[in-house]
């Protein structure tokens, strides 16, 4: 019999439709990679295609509710992926044609056979979509971030940020790293630009981060420069022993080691600390490892300092995980504030008096950050603030409120160079007693 061949470009539809239905049902979104799918391009373009629908899913959102009258099927398998990927091809990837986006998806959904009779009902919304396509590219901006976010983030940071947040969404994330050799020649056969201290930005990546030069030698690490703040608050000579509770995959744990400090790398999640050894063993660095729960972890001797990357909902990292939007509660806010307060708790029993600790989370969300300064504070008698100096962040004195805390958004400007970087909070106490 001779064998079925496959229309061009289906392939890659149906991984990008799966991986957005598995991102959908809630799992953290990552990029197809070369293991996933080995062609280039064809891994190129489904990532196009899954991020521009997680990008956009406010807008989308919209969509849907005009187009199914219905409602979205129940129990339909990949339908709602590919009609969401199919929207997002197009009304925002006009270059990649509109044939293919309606021809492809309704080949897309007879391969699932929980979705196969809805092919008529893919083609239908998908032919009436095209018809709306021009109004929907000109869909409010605002749509782009959910209502109750974008309200509490005006009120912190002003309708001016969170407006340019909705153009970050949709922009996505430069490629940040922390060096660990500062080296001009690196930075330049890098095409990096540089921001603040150690950290570079490579705007324009044409190739995977695994060969861009530099990567095999362990030269540097990705980090975005948000994210590099807190461990260069620590602030203790070299030498001090450091505790970093929640460290995995590493990226803080690597700058206290480039910083001199004897180091304890502490997680509870196996797989995790086996990234974050490889990571070391790639920079050629060798912090102690400890698997234990940060919460009841006790030591035999107390820490110099303790940095706290604690768990939180990562609403700063929207720019690459778009599906953070979308995915938290107030209900998954409120049970990560209650974890992030036993993790401070503990955090202070490990530190030796006189000692420094800092928390952060990459959370744009006040109840994660600076709500917990205040009840770490009345929370813990012999815990104090150590407010950061606006000379101890040069080129970001944006970023240092009036109390001494750190604050980040994307609509901030490390240096001189493209605005844009996660969302982070830091708070720096010292245990007085
Ligand atoms: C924000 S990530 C840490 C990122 C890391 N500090 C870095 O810079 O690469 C939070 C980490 O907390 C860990 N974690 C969550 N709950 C924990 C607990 N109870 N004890 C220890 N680690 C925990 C997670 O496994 C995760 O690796």
């Amino acid at each position: 019999m001779a064998q079925r061949t496959e229309p061009a470009g289906l392939k890659l539809r149906l991984a990008a439709a799966q991986r957005l239905k598995s991102v959908l049902a809630g799992e953290h979104f990552a990029p197809l990679d070369a293991g996933e799918m080995a062609d280039g391009r064809d891994r190129a373009l489904a990532n196009r295609l899954v991020t521009t629908a997680l990008r956009r899913h406010g807008q989308i959102n919209v969509m849907l509710a005009e187009l199914l009258e219905k409602g979205m099927p129940a129990k339909s398998g990949t339908f709602e992926a590919v009609l969401r990927l199919s929207l997002a091809q197009l009304v925002f990837l006009p270059d990649l044609g509109a044939h293919s986006a309606l021809f492809l998806a309704v080949e897309a959904v007879k391969r699932d056979s929980k979705a196969r009779h809805l092919a008529g009902l893919m083609n239908a919304v998908l032919r009436r979509a095209q018809s709306n396509s021009a109004r929907y590219g000109l869909m409010d901006e605002a749509l782009l971030l959910p209502e109750h976010l974008a309200q509490a983030w005006t009120a912190a940071y002003g309708a001016d940020a969170v407006s340019r947040f909705a153009e970050t969404l949709v922009d996505g994330a430069p490629l940040d790293l922390t060096l660990r050799d500062d080296d001009a020649a690196l930075v330049d056969a890098l095409g990096a630009e540089r921001l603040i201290a150690d950290s570079v930005r490579i705007e324009n990546r044409d190739r995977p981060v695994e060969a861009l030069p530099g990567y095999d030698e362990g030269r540097w690490w990705v980090q975005d420069v948000a994210s590099a703040l807190p461990a260069r608050l620590v602030g203790l000579d070299a030498g001090s022993t450091v505790l970093d509770l929640c460290a995995a995959p590493g990226g803080k744990t690597a700058q206290l080691v480039k910083a001199g400090y004897k180091v304890t790398a502490l997680d509870s999640d196996a797989m995790r600390l086996a990234r974050l050894k490889g990571n070391m063993a790639r920079l050629g660095y060798a912090p102690k490892v400890v698997e234990a729960d940060a919460a009841t972890f006790d030591p035999a001797t107390p820490f110099d300092g303790v940095l706290l990357d604690a768990p939180c909902s990562a609403t700063g990292t929207f720019r690459r995980h778009p599906e953070v939007l979308w995915s938290r509660s107030a209900q998954d806010i409120a049970g990560r504030v209650r974890l992030q307060r036993a993790l401070i708790a503990n955090a202070f029993r490990c530190l030796a008096p006189g000692g420094t600790l800092i928390y952060c989370v990459c959370s744009l969300e006040q109840a994660e950050g600076e709500d917990q300064v205040r009840w770490a504070l009345e929370a813990l008698p012999g815990l104090s603030l150590l407010p950061v100096a606006v000379a101890e962040l040069p080129g970001l004195s944006e970023a240092v409120t009036s109390d001494g805390l750190v604050r980040t958004h994307p609509a901030m400007t490390p240096g001189s160079g493209n605005p844009g970087m996660d969302g982070f909070f830091v708070a720096r106490f010292r245990r007085t007693g």
